[in-house]
């Protein structure tokens, strides 16, 4: 049994399709709770398919994986107590375009409430509570009531991260949470992640294509080629060399495989 708040891989193997080579082949992968994880690699490395796999939104996999305590299967939904627990920002937003800032924070609380309690539209002061913070936290209360397909990219970038913060997960997964930020406010809404996740002890893991900007926020870097790890270390240990050495060879394995980028 590993602790509470761990993650726990081994042996995974996972392709989509009718793909020929695996898209995922992690032999061991252990996050303690509380660590602070930046998951890099070239574009197609395989971040996102692992962070699915951690959030339970994969199917089809081999091996074992365990997450929060709860071991996940290939071919099941997590019950809907784990799903609370784990928090996550998507690459794509997956915001309510029609709805205001607010509600799609407040979506972020769904998991707390009875489900029936929430088509009703009833939630407590604390869910209220939860938002406003998590609004305030990124910086857009002052667009609380504004529909959200009329905000920035940047903008939606950050009231997806405001709906992750309201949830109060214990595992908050951030697929490119800072792709369309600019710098300044990228660093902001890291130190936020970064804090929000120390307060309550729970496990931050989030992908990102900026390893500079991110070092500073992070305990560990974990680094993917054709689903692979081939770094998993601290900052520190993450030399210049060995940077331009993974993203050298991700080119390389890339160029054997042009069918896929056609
Ligand atoms: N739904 C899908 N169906 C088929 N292939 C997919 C699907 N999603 C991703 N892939 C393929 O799986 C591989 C890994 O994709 P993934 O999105 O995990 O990479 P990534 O490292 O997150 O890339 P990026 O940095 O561009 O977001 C890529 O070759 C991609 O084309």
């Amino acid at each position: 049994m590993t602790p509470a708040g761990a993650i726990s891989l081994g042996d995974i193997g996972f392709r989509y399709g009718r793909e020929t080579r695996n898209t995922l082949s992690i032999s061991e992968l252990h996050i303690k709770a509380g660590q602070r994880v930046a998951l890099i690699g070239a574009s197609g490395a395989g971040k996102s398919t692992l962070l699915k796999l951690i959030d339970g939104r994969l199917r089809g996999w081999s091996g074992s994986c365990r997450v929060l305590g709860q071991r996940l299967d290939p071919q099941r939904q997590p019950p809907r107590s784990w799903r609370r627990k784990v928090g996550f920002v998507f690459q794509e937003f997956a915001l309510v375009q029609r709805e205001t800032v607010r509600r799609n924070v407040l979506h972020g609380r769904l998991g707390h409430v009875e489900p029936v309690l929430s088509l009703l539209g009833r939630f407590t002061d604390k869910d209220d509570h939860a938002v406003d913070r998590a609004m305030c936290d990124v910086h857009m209360d002052a667009f609380a009531d504004k529909r959200v397909d009329r905000l920035s990219g940047g903008q939606r970038q950050r009231v997806a991260i405001a709906r992750c913060l309201a949830q109060t997960p214990r595992l908050i997964l951030a697929d490119e949470p800072i792709s369309s930020l600019d710098p300044m406010t990228a660093q902001s809404i890291l130190t936020i992640l970064r804090d929000r996740a120390s307060a309550r002890n729970a496990t931050l893991i989030l992908s990102s294509h900026q390893p500079a900007l991110v070092a500073d926020y992070v305990d560990r870097f974990i680094a993917l080629d054709a689903g692979r790890i081939v770094f998993d270390g601290p900052p520190d240990q993450l030399h210049e060399h060995r940077l331009s050495g993974i993203y050298r060879n991700a080119a390389a394995t890339q160029h054997e495989r042009p069918h896929e980028f056609a």
